[in-house]
């Protein structure tokens, strides 16, 4: 008796699906995505009828490999299921679909499945609705992602088109997810990738990857933020690269934009960059989010990476850089036993060179104060500092900086230390000594909106040579750019100083901001922007040295002797947008 009933419930068992068998899906279920619908029936072989239930014979896909299928019946061509469709409107289709399956001779058991299937079918539509939204959200962020990268590598840059054929060619997360399910060792994603049990068969031991192995490193503590790149630049795990770069709980929350960019503010007034980073790269890998979600430390500890012999050092002559890194390494003093070179606290004043600048009208306009971070407001300012009699005019064209003002004596300043001392020119070279350190400038590398970048060699009489970028400010130039032609011709007038007063503290602020934001980018190891190696002035200009880059990012991205991976590009594009989007905030809490 217990046989046959046994023989009995075998026979109600429900055949295993076949993938090749065809789905019946109901486009007037609302549950049913149309977007779905017209994918399916636009790239499969599909009799639709009339009154729009379709039978369809899908090919797998990669999103299908997640998607959980109803079981699969074949409706046979001429069904009368419409008509039955059509007299039952008011029935739930449901339960329509499961009284036309038991019409049509389907085995009650089969026809239950439909109507089970139906119900969990619209439940995971409803979530992978979700999904879609969030894929959406993050397709539109990668677009503002390939907008910044064509901004920063011009036209060159891969459009939208290419990035897919680079970094997701036809299938790629189908063998992973399929490796990922079947190896045990990472069972433990498989709940959260949406596989259902069973789905690739028996779970199985993978064979390890075939790579060279890594030599044995002592464990370093890595943080967060560096695993990404660790993890992409480790031979061991470089096969993962393309698919898998995502750190530790960059995807714990999925974080809208705007959210991203309010916690990177939060971060940025707090000072914590590797936090940047974090977000940064959640940004970046964003888009492969719904397909990757990967629990750190599923593949072991990351090692810390010896870069290739191709790798260039950066900047610093003579040096090498000791990881493979992307973004701006911290800047090693040349000499670790020399303590580095303190660097003023205060930015150099604003005053007025004794220059010839065809534009400057030689009135007496003699500022003769330093202007410091910590300067008095405008209501405050003396006026008197506009010794307006006690100018001399040196030539026509110019005006000459008078003395300091009595009381205040530059020396004490903490820009003292690296004042400009010699100025020579000679052999084409520009030599410039300012406290120890002596610059040779050879020649400029590019021109901003208030000064011009030279390349030089910094030295030091115990440390070696290093390549510097300086930044010379001309003051005049650099006020005349504050105050308009209007305004400096109207200096003998009482209203007119006023204004050129305001202008030139305005001028000064500008001055004192930048030089604070550097600052701290300095002393805070900031991870995108170059830090402040020195600074001085003289009667003529200001000087910002800083860590010279012999390539620009579009250089850097078409060096072929060390590429760089289009992951990598993405990240720096990420950091640059994120870094761009919250920088206002940053600098209000900078100067
Ligand atoms: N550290 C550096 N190494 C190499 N080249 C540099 C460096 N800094 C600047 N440059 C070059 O000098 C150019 C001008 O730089 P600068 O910082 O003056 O630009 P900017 O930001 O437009 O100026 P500003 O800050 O006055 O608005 C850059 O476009 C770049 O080509």
């Amino acid at each position: 008796m217990i046989k046959r009933l046994l023989r009995f419930i075998r026979k109600l068992k429900p055949k295993k699906h076949d993938k090749d068998h065809p789905v019946i899906v109901d486009s007037t279920d609302p549950n049913v995505p149309q977007v779905n619908l017209a994918e399916q029936t636009a790239t499969s072989d599909h009799a639709t009828e009339p009154s729009g239930s379709s039978v369809a014979t899908v090919a797998p896909t990669s999103t299908e490999l997640v998607l959980w299928r109803p079981p699969t019946v074949v409706v046979p061509p001429f069904s009368p299921a419409p008509l039955i469709y059509a007299f039952c409107s008011r029935v739930p289709p449901t339960l329509v679909q499961f009284a036309a399956a038991l019409t049509l001779g389907f085995l009650p058991t089969i026809a239950a499945q439909l109507f089970l299937g139906q119900h969990f079918f619209s439940s995971f539509l409803r979530s992978s609705r979700l999904e879609r939204d969030l894929m959406l959200q993050r397709l539109q962020e990668s677009a503002n992602i390939a907008a910044t990268l064509r901004r920063i590598f011009g036209e060159g840059f891969p459009s939208s088109q290419d990035n897919n054929t680079h970094e997701e060619p036809d299938h790629p997360a189908v063998p992973e997810i399929r490796h990922l399910a079947t190896d045990p060792t990472l069972a433990h994603p498989a709940p959260m990738q949406k596989i259902p049990s069973g789905a690739y068969g028996p779970r199985q031991l993978l064979a390890p990857p075939n790579v060279v192995p890594m030599p044995q490193l002592a464990p370093i503590n890595i943080p967060e933020a560096q695993e990404i790149r660790y993890l992409a630049a480790d031979p061991a795990f470089a096969h993962l690269a393309p698919m898998q770069k995502i750190p530790h709980g960059a995807y714990a929350q999925r974080l809208p934009f705007a959210s991203l960019q309010s916690a990177a503010k939060q971060q940025t007034s707090q000072g914590n960059t590797a936090g940047i980073h974090c977000l940064a790269a959640d940004l970046a890998f964003a888009h492969l989010a719904p397909r990757q979600k990967i629990p750190s430390g599923a593949y072991g500890p990351r090692q810390p990476v010896i870069p290739p012999a191709s790798v260039p050092p950066l900047a610093w002559s003579g040096k090498t850089v000791g990881t493979f890194e992307i973004g701006t390494p911290p800047v090693p003093h040349p000499d670790p036993c020399v303590s580095p070179k303190k660097i003023p606290r205060y930015p150099p004043g604003l005053g007025f060179p004794n220059e010839q600048f065809a534009n400057i009208p030689t009135t007496p306009f003699i500022p003769t104060h330093l202007l410091c971070a910590n300067e008095p407001g405008p209501a405050q300012f003396p006026s008197d500092r506009f010794a307006s009699g006690a100018a001399t005019r040196g030539h026509s064209g110019g005006v000459e900086l008078e003395k300091c003002a009595p009381g205040y004596d530059y020396e004490d300043a903490d820009a003292a230390d690296a004042r400009y001392e010699k100025y020579t020119i000679s052999a084409n070279v520009i030599n410039l000594q300012a406290g120890m350190y002596k610059y040779k400038l050879t020649r400029t590398v590019g021109r901003g909106a208030n000064g011009t970048v030279w390349l030089g060699e910094g030295a030091r009489d115990d440390a070696p040579p290093m390549d510097v970028a300086i930044k010379v400010i001309n003051r005049k130039r650099f006020f005349s750019t504050w105050a308009s032609d209007k305004e400096l011709r109207q200096m003998s007038t009482k209203e007119g100083m006023k204004i050129l007063e305001q202008r030139l503290l305005e001028a000064g602020g500008w001055i004192s901001g930048e030089f604070s934001a550097w600052l701290r980018i300095t002393f805070e190891n900031h991870p995108f922007l170059t830090p402040l190696i020195d600074c001085f002035s003289d009667k003529n200009n200001f000087y910002f040295a800083m860590r010279y880059y012999p390539e620009n990012l579009r250089l850097r991205v078409s060096n072929k002797a060390c590429p760089l991976q289009l992951w990598q590009i993405r990240l720096i594009a990420a950091e640059c947008w994120l870094w761009r989007s919250c920088i206002a905030c940053a600098s209000c809490t900078m100067t």
